[in-house]
């Protein structure tokens, strides 16, 4: 079946122009002027909207076990809300338990989200352990269930944490297999430190969640896995990036020539730690790793975006309710589940306080939302591109239509939102997941299991040139 979504100005991470796009089922077929309409069975209007290429999620946990919960958020909610947001692909984190099969990590993350998602996704990887079981393992991981990049905690003591060792190691077995790694960097033995010493004076409260993460602590991290991964001779992608610490170390690795990409997220871009101190508890709801910061390393990451000093931006979406899951740490910040809701917001956010505030260009705004992404994990051009043979995962996007972010209107399961009460300008109208419409004029149309896994190319088979100015 075909279909023609007129009178729009399309957007890549390389043009933008007028024009025409002919689908027919899942795949863009034709782009142009003049298409004749007799020949389509739909036409959508995009008269002075953008259309986008889908966003590319590189960061969410969906139905998640952590802190002794679950996230509130699964590949239904969580998808749909993704879908809202103007994200047509998630890459979600498959946790592995040491001692267990990779493989079982695997099949229980397709078993979360086949049934349920309703947009494309594909699974990271999680090393906690490199063992021969798990060295067996690895080469199937990629070869067979397309899965192309591995995480590693450099924090979550007594959790998820892994060593210096497994770390080097995942970084030398990656760059022989063909895969990314993605490291979570914080000096996970200096927060437990700091932590114990805050309880031990009786400091409870959320804020000392943050106060105890300081941002030396992601520096001093993020530098080390840098210069692992040179050591090494390998490549990195550090997530969630949050302070000046970090970014003046990616920046000086990339320089040297490293082959290292950095991440942030909306939340660290638009929300500072005073949040944290509300009363009753509200700084709970901010509570996720590593902390929000002060204030001034806002624009420090906005800049490194427009510079290309960090080039993406992931959701990080992690959620737990305020009532009942946040709760669990009433009398102990330790014990609150880390993370926060995101998926929906994340491409609004960029567009509004970054394309309208005239700190991105649009052509950023795609690469930093989808085609980056896409690059680096191996789906590109399949995504993260407006192009003939490219699915088509389209974003019909007004520019104009200003809302604000509720928890009364968003899409998510979880009962808050981290940006409630923020106005943005731009929202997606229209979204198209393979040629199928799944939001038409803001309503939800799509359905579970409707979203593909997708196996990804092994890394460097898809070219990372620079990034765009
Ligand atoms: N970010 C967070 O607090 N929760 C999710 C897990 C992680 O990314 O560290
Ligand atoms: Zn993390
Ligand atoms: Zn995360």
């Amino acid at each position: 079946m075909k279909k023609l979504i007129r009178n729009g100005t399309i957007v890549t991470a390389s043009e933008t122009y007028k024009g025409d796009i002919l689908i027919d089922n899942e795949k863009i077929v034709a782009l142009g002027k003049d298409f004749k309409e007799e020949d389509v069975a739909e036409v959508i209007d995009a008269s002075g909207c953008f259309i986008f290429p889908g966003g590319v999620d590189p960061h969410t946990h969906l139905d998640m076990p952590f802190g002794g919960t679950v996230t509130r958020d699964d590949f239904d909610s969580g998808t749909v809300a993704a879908a809202h947001g103007g994200t047509t692909t998630v890459i979600d984190f498959c946790l592995s338990e040491k001692g267990k099969s990779l493989n079982n990590a695997i099949n229980t993350w397709h078993e979360k989200s086949q049934d349920k998602a309703v947009i494309d996704y594909s699974f990271h990887l999680m090393i906690g352990e490199i063992t021969a079981e798990v060295l067996d393992e690895l080469p199937s991981v990629i070869e067979e269930e397309g899965i192309t990049s591995f995480k590693v905690f450099m924090a979550y003591k007594n959790v998820f944490q892994a060593d210096d060792a497994t770390l080097f190691h995942t970084l030398i077995k990656a760059k022989e297999l063909g895969a990314l790694v993605m490291v979570h960097a914080e000096n996970g033995d200096v927060i437990d430190y700091l932590t114990k010493e805050a309880l031990a004076k009786g400091q409870t409260e959320p804020i000392h969640h943050a106060l105890t993460r300081p941002p030396a602590a992601e520096g001093e991290a993020t530098g080390r896995a840098c210069q692992l991964t040179s050591l090494a001779d390998s490549q990195l992608y550090v997530v969630h990036v949050t302070c000046e610490q970090a970014v003046k170390q990616i920046d000086e690795a990339r320089k040297s020539g490293a082959d290292i990409w950095g991440e942030t997220c909306p939340q660290y871009l638009v929300l500072d730690q005073e949040v944290m101190r509300q009363s009753n508890f509200e700084g709970a709801k901010y509570v996720w790793s590593p902390p929000l910061r002060d204030k001034e390393h806002q624009e420090v990451l906005w800049n490194a975006l427009k510079i290309g000093a960090l080039q993406t931006i992931g959701s990080d979406q992690c959620s737990f309710d305020f009532q009942g899951q946040k709760d669990l740490g009433r009398e102990d910040f330790t014990k609150i589940p880390n993370g926060g809701p995101m998926i929906e917001d994340r491409m609004s956010i960029l567009f509004s306080e970054g394309v309208a505030k005239g700190r991105l260009s649009l052509n950023q705004f795609v690469d930093i939302t989808s085609t980056r992404a896409a690059k680096l994990f191996g789906i590109y051009p399949k995504k993260g591109t407006i192009s003939v043979g490219a699915d088509a995962d389209l974003v019909i996007f007004d520019p104009e239509v200003k809302r604000t972010i509720s928890a009364d209107t968003h899409h998510l399961a979880v009962d808050y939102n981290a940006f409630e009460g923020m106005e943005v300008k731009g929202q997606p109208k229209t979204v198209l997941s393979r040629g199928k419409t799944i939001i038409n004029d803001q309503i939800f149309v799509g359905s579970n299991g409707d979203g593909q896994f997708i196996k990804r190319a092994k890394y460097g088979e898809v070219l990372q040139e620079q990034t765009v100015q």
